[in-house]
């Protein structure tokens, strides 16, 4: 086991596919127990980032540890310390899930065969089910109950519930946070669920093509991060302290997101509300890049 408090540091991290940027000059750390979620519209760079962390992709500039290794050079002993499942995480489809549990007590010494048998009571996963016979939903179950199998102290996960419908999203997350979670253990999860993983995570990590344009924690988001909610008689007024985004609220109220506190002839014309992480997203990563003079209602 690593014996560095950071779990992940990333420094000016910059990748590369030819001539086009995926990541520009990113630079984070992620420390023990925390639940961090990465999120981006397609293409914002998520995938690669992950890469990156898992020694699939060199830095093309910048510098990255995971568990104290680099990834690249050292990814067999990392692969060993890491659960991780990739966007396209396929389970072999002629396979019975105890084959699975077989097979991965082979490969991963710090896999726990019978700890996988507990994890996958609390699915409707059958030891003896062939994986081509499971829905979508339960090979994501049962794909989480191996990784969550092995002990390690980081676990990453490239938008796990895609596909799946609502209450298979919320079992696989369920499972997650009561079986993963345990104030030591970190996981980094990548989703376009943003509202649904809000109340899920410690942290926030928001991609905007390459670029990293917010790493806050969800407590400091309320401290940082002012919504003023108010009349559409005031939205004149709202608009020319630039905030970073105006928009409608339900019953048509409007409502604005300033990057600190307005000033205070602004913040008295409406009521603080807190901002969601959904709103910020949409404040932060909308295209083209950032312009808060250019927000409309
Ligand atoms: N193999 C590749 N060759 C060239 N460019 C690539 C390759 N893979 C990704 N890219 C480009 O890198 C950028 C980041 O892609 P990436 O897959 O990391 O985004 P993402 O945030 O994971 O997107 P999504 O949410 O759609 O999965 C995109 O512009 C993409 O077109």
């Amino acid at each position: 086991m690593t014996t560095t408090t950071n779990l992940i540091e990333a420094s000016g991290l910059t990748l590369r596919y030819g001539r086009k940027t995926a990541l520009d000059d990113v630079s984070f750390t992620v420390p023990k127990g925390r639940v961090v979620g990465l999120l981006g519209h397609n293409g914002a760079g998520k995938t690669s980032l992950m890469k990156a962390l898992v020694g699939l992709m060199p830095p093309g500039g910048g510098t990255v540890n995971v568990l104290g290794l680099d990834p690249v050079r050292q990814r067999g002993k990392l692969l060993e310390q890491l659960s991780y499942i990739p966007d396209v995480a396929v389970l072999p489809r002629w396979a019975r899930v105890h084959e699975l549990i077989e097979l991965m007590s082979g490969l991963q010494p710090r896999f726990s065969a019978e700890r996988a048998r507990a994890l996958l009571k609390r699915t409707s996963v059958g030891l003896n089910d062939k994986v081509k016979s499971l829905s979508k939903g339960m090979v994501v179950q049962a794909h989480l109950a191996l990784i969550a199998a092995v002990d390690a102290q980081l676990m990453i996960l490239d938008e796990p519930t895609l596909g799946l419908d609502v209450m298979s999203r919320k079992s696989f997350y369920e499972m997650l946070i009561d079986e993963w979670c345990d104030g030591e253990r970190s996981v980094l999860i990548s989703t376009h669920q943003v509202e649904e993983v809000e109340s899920l995570l410690s942290d926030v990590l928001m991609l905007d093509e390459g670029r990293l344009v917010l790493n806050i924690s969800l407590e400091d988001i309320d401290s940082r991060f002012v919504a003023l909610a108010h009349d559409p008689a005031a939205a004149d007024a709202v608009a020319s302290a630039h905030p970073l985004l105006r928009y409608r609220q339900a019953g048509g109220r409007g409502a604005a997101i300033f990057d600190g506190v307005p000033p205070e002839q602004v913040a008295q014309l409406g009521e603080r509300i807190r901002p969601s992480l959904v709103d910020l997203f949409m404040a932060l990563t909308r295209k083209p890049a950032l312009q808060p003079t250019t927000t409309q209602a």
